[in-house]
This record gives C-alpha cells, sequence and structure tokens, in this order.
C-alpha cells in the first residue's frame, strides 16, 4: 500500500484530484469508480475546478458508483443519486448514460443486484476506485462480516453506520436500513484503488487497517492484498500512527 500522509483536508483533496487528472489527461476514456460521504466531496470541487479551467474533460468518462440506499427515490437529498448530481453531475458535462449508480428502488432487488454486477464487468474494470472507510472498517456498504467474495448484493447496514450517516437525514430513524452496495470481490476488480481518510473519527480504522490482519470482521483489511492501493490520510486523521516511512 503506498501511504501518503498531508497535513490537512484541502491538500488530500488536492492530491486525490492530481491522481485522477493525470489519469483522466492521459485516459480520455478512463472509468471511475466513485464514491460518496463527506470525504470525498473536496475531491469531487476540486475535479470541477480542474474541468473549468479546462484542465481535464469528463466528455469520454464513465463512472459507477459504489453504492445507493434502499427505498430513496433518486432525487431524494440524501440519496446517492442526488449526491452525484449536486457534488459532481451537475458541474462537470457528463452524458448521463456515462454515469451509473445501482437503482436502490428497483422492484426486484436481487435482479437489480444482478444487472449492476454485469455491468461492472461490462465496462469495467475501473482504472481507479475511490473509497473512503467507515469508522467500522466498511468500504461502499460492505458491513463488518461481508464476504471477500461478494459481489453487489443488498446489505443490512450496522447500527453504527445509520447513526453515522444521521447526520444527513433528520434523525436516525429516517436513515434506510439497507443498500445496495458493490461487493468486495467487485471492487477488487479495479485496477487502482485510491482511499481517503480524513479527520479524527478515522483514526482507529486507519490504526487497524495498518495491522495488515486480513479479516471478514473488518472489511477495508482486504485492501492489503490488492496489487495498487493508495491511501491519503490527513493528520488528524492519521494522529499518533507511526511515520508511514517506517511501516
Ligand atoms: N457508503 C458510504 C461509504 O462509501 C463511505 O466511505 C462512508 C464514510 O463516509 P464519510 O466519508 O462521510 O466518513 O460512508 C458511507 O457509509
Amino acid at each position: 500500500m503506498n501511504l501518503i500522509v498531508v497535513n490537512h483536508y484541502e491538500e488530500l483533496s488536492q492530491k486525490a484530484a492530481e491522481i485522477i487528472e493525470q489519469l483522466i489527461q492521459s485516459h480520455p476514456a478512463s472509468i471511475l469508480g466513485l464514491a460518496t460521504g463527506s470525504t470525498p466531496i473536496g475531491l469531487y470541487q476540486e475535479l470541477i475546478k480542474r474541468y473549468q479551467q479546462g484542465a481535464i474533460s469528463f466528455e469520454k468518462v464513465r463512472t459507477i458508483n459504489l453504492d445507493e440506499y434502499i427505498g430513496l427515490a433518486e432525487d431524494h437529498p440524501q440519496s446517492y443519486h442526488a449526491f452525484m448530481k449536486k457534488h459532481l453531475f451537475d458541474e462537470i458535462a457528463i452524458p448521463k448514460e456515462q454515469t451509473h449508480l445501482p437503482n436502490g428502488n428497483a422492484s426486484f432487488l436481487d435482479e437489480e443486484c444482478l444487472r449492476y454486477e454485469r455491468l461492472i464487468e461490462k465496462i469495467g474494470p475501473a482504472d481507479v476506485q475511490l473509497l473512503g472507510i467507515g469508522s467500522n472498517g466498511h468500504i461502499g456498504f460492505n458491513e463488518p462480516g461481508s464476504s471477500f467474495s461478494s459481489e453487489t448484493h443488498v446489505i443490512k447496514l450496522a447500527q453504527s453506520t445509520r447513526e453515522a450517516n444521521a447526520r444527513f437525514f433528520h434523525s436516525v430513524d429516517e436513515v434506510p436500513s439497507h443498500a445496495i452496495t458493490m461487493g468486495i470481490a467487485s471492487i477488487l476488480k479495479s485496477k487502482k484503488i485510491l482511499l481517503l481518510a480524513s479527520g479524527p473519527s478515522k483514526t482507529a480504522a486507519l490504526r487497524r487497517l495498518l495491522q495488515q490482519k486480513k479479516e471478514e470482521a473488518f472489511p477495508a483489511s482486504v485492501l492489503c492484498s490488492h496489487p495498487h492501493v493508495t491511501l491519503i490520510a490527513d493528520r488528524e486523521a492519521w494522529a499518533d500512527l507511526p511515520q508511514p516511512e517506517t511501516i
């Protein structure tokens, strides 16, 4: 794992944007695996700036998101469809048919999972998959206990995840109980993985990640078996962990 520790969130966002910018410049038809949550918002703002400055074009880029809540309409302000529109897609010129998220409102969720997995196979693998990390080690919405061989599936959200995400809703009761998420095996198919961690609430998860003990009880631990993972963490997240050069 390639480790980059930066001073603050702005620097994390810029560093991540540089990586994506270089990718798109060298390969305009890149496949980007995108993520939601607070962490990538700064990166998306940086990408929008670079797009506005003419440094990158999304005309040929295709995107495939990690996950979506079950039971929220696409235009519900907290759906991940709405998140992506607000934080990226509405601000750049990218054809809608080149952006993909699971449909959390599908009538037949098992079929939707299969459709999405086939889509990943068809247009993927992602050149780079962005990931945040849940404080319990979840990636996408693969909660602790998710099988390392899982493909896109329906998951019951951990209570701690619903509580962590309740800040976006009026109350924790409004946070959906289930989601559709790319599975861990689906995520691992990506050519490269860019994992972002910001703020003190991520330190414990990073500490456990760095133990490099692969266990389904801590989903992010699977990343130590992927050959091209870059972790960018800010000082607040890194806290008292050993200096990167000693790892
Ligand atoms: N499904 C998302 C994850 O993809 C994200 O990584 C995680 C952490 O979010 P944040 O970046 O807000 O800490 O939250 C959600 O549960």
